[in-house]
């Protein structure tokens, strides 16, 4: 296959489409907007079909056809599966567009490119998100998807809630391919390690693995399963230095036994903890049903070579057990929901609280004169148990490719990042939750500076620690809980069942 020259579009490499224009369908409602572009509901005027239409975003034309575009449009051309994302053609626009309201679009007004998905009513974000929504047990079982993309060797590197699209039938589909892809079983190639949303990524990746393969979604996948069923993101680091000091306070400092090769990971000798710290995930997460913590201990394995594949997954008990998952039609049909309209809505309600506040305040300031306020003491309510909903809580963003284009590569070595524009710093700096990074700019991990960890109190790392988890044997921590969970895992039961296209 003929190759695209720096800066270019290959269209031999593309789907045959892009003879359509996008004048063929009306934008009803913007739904997204990613690091890439924005992201419409629209419908197709012939047919009446409603699909999601997402611009690529060529803010610097110089730079050529995004190369995250490109990847995404060749996986998902690759991949046919019931939850995959289905991409249907690809449309252009050649003059001047107008948004949904009619808007010119300003100097953007050169025409572009639109990836047209199947529309998905729900990301799992916006849906997680409504108040009142609980999520029950069946509905978050799905790594089938996953299992599909890894048989076909491709990682997806971006597993987040706003990258699982739910439809009104309780279909889930994986979806933004923008940072996958494919990969060599036997590792050969190096990969940057700056992929995967912070709160979502893992420990290797933060250690500088650059030769890895599906088990970084597998870990991904571990904090959305546990998010899910927590009600909140578990691991929720401002910087790198701080995502992998919560990861080790969660599941132990690296030892020989939980991760033999983990000292040899390039970056291990300027992050690696100061003192031991015991695996607590079955303390912290008591509260989870016995099977879901079995499940949970193996993909949120430290060692990427002792985490369970999705295949793996599909079978643990949790699966087979009680409640078993229901059928997805049954489940209940809500008003389409996505994190950006979720964002924007809790926006415009905090809005409307201020100026009620404030006029409030403004009224009882001429009237009355108001006691002080009497604290109760009493915390707020906390969510606990399987049912809540994701908090609103948005995690940095995703590194990976900045200058996602054929051509300059330029930005911090080990691999460029993936940043919305006006957001410069990398990803130390940049947060969508307005938190902020660890370090004030430079490559990372930052030449020549003392661990990140030093002076936080902790002591050098030492063979004790947590016992080995899935392929060593089962685990044996030697603390019960409360609810009467057993202290040792099970281990995930494997049934050689089929999942997906192989
Ligand atoms: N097929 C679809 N149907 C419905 N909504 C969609 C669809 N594809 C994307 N969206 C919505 O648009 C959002 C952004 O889409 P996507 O993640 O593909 O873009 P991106 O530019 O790569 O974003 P990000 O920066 O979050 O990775 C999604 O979180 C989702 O809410």
């Amino acid at each position: 296959m003929a190759s695209a020259a720096a800066g270019q579009i290959n269209t031999e490499e593309l789907p045959s489409w892009g003879s359509r224009s996008v004048d063929c369908f009306e934008k009803l409602e913007q739904i997204g907007e990613g690091t890439y572009g924005q992201v419409f509901m629209a419908r197709e005027t012939r047919t009446g079909e409603i699909v999601a239409l997402k611009k690529i975003r060529m803010d610097n034309e110089k730079e050529g056809f995004p190369i995250t575009a490109i990847r995404e449009i060749k996986i998902l051309k690759r991949l046919h599966h019931e939850n995959v994302v289905k991409l249907k053609e690809i449309v252009t626009s050649t003059g001047p567009e107008g948004d949904e309201q009619g808007n010119q679009d300003g100097n953007k007004s050169k025409g572009g490119i639109y990836m047209v998905f199947e529309y998905m009513d729900h990301d799992l974000t916006g849906l997680a998100d409504r108040p009142g929504l609980r999520f029950t047990v069946p509905q978050i079982k799905l790594l089938t998807g996953l299992h599909y993309c890894h048989v076909n060797q491709v990682l997806h590197r971006d597993i987040k809630g706003s990258n699982l699209l739910i439809d009104n039938e309780g279909k889930l589909k994986l979806a933004d391919f923008g940072l996958a892809r494919s990969f060599c079983s036997n590792h050969e190639g190096n990969l940057t390690n700056r992929v995967i949303t912070l709160w979502y990524r893992p420990p290797e990746l933060l250690l500088g693995a650059t030769k890895y393969g599906p088990a970084v979604d597998i870990w991904s996948v571990g904090c959305i399963f546990a998010e899910l069923l927590h009600g909140k993101p578990i691991l929720q680091g401002r910087s790198e230095p701080d995502q992998l000091n919560k990861i080790f306070e969660l599941c132990g400092s690296p030892d020989e036994i939980n991760w033999p090769d983990g000292s040899k990971s390039p970056w291990y000798n300027n992050f690696k903890p100061t003192r031991t710290m015991k695996r607590r995930v079955r303390e912290i997460f008591r509260h989870f049903d016995s099977h879901a913590l079995d499940l949970l201990d193996h993909l949120l394995a430290l060692d990427p070579s002792q985490r369970c594949t999705a295949k793996q997954a599909l079978d643990a008990e949790y699966f087979w057990a009680d409640p078993l998952p229901c059928d997805p039609k049954s489940l209940p049909k809500y008003e389409s929901s996505h994190e950006f309209q979720t964002k924007k809505k809790k926006q415009q309600r905090r809005q409307t609280e201020e100026i009620t506040k404030g006029s409030k305040s403004q009224h009882y300031h001429k009237h009355y004169r108001l006691p002080p306020i009497q604290h109760t003491g009493q915390a707020p309510p906390q969510w606990y148990g399987p049912n809540h909903p994701i908090n609103d809580a948005q995690p940095p963003l995703s590194a990976g490719p900045s200058h996602h284009h054929y051509g300059k590569l330029h930005g911090p070595p080990g691999g460029p990042s993936r940043y919305p524009p006006g957001n410069q710093g990398g990803p130390y700096h940049l947060n969508r939750g307005g938190q902020v990074g660890g370090y004030s700019g430079g490559p990372y991990p930052p030449q020549g500076r003392a661990p990140p960890y030093a002076g936080s109190g902790m002591a050098a790392p030492s063979s004790r620690g947590a016992p080995g988890v899935y392929g060593v044997g089962p685990p044996n921590y030697s603390q019960t809980n409360q609810y009467g969970i057993p202290a040792a895992g099970r281990g995930v039961n494997i049934r050689n069942q089929q999942y997906g296209r192989q």
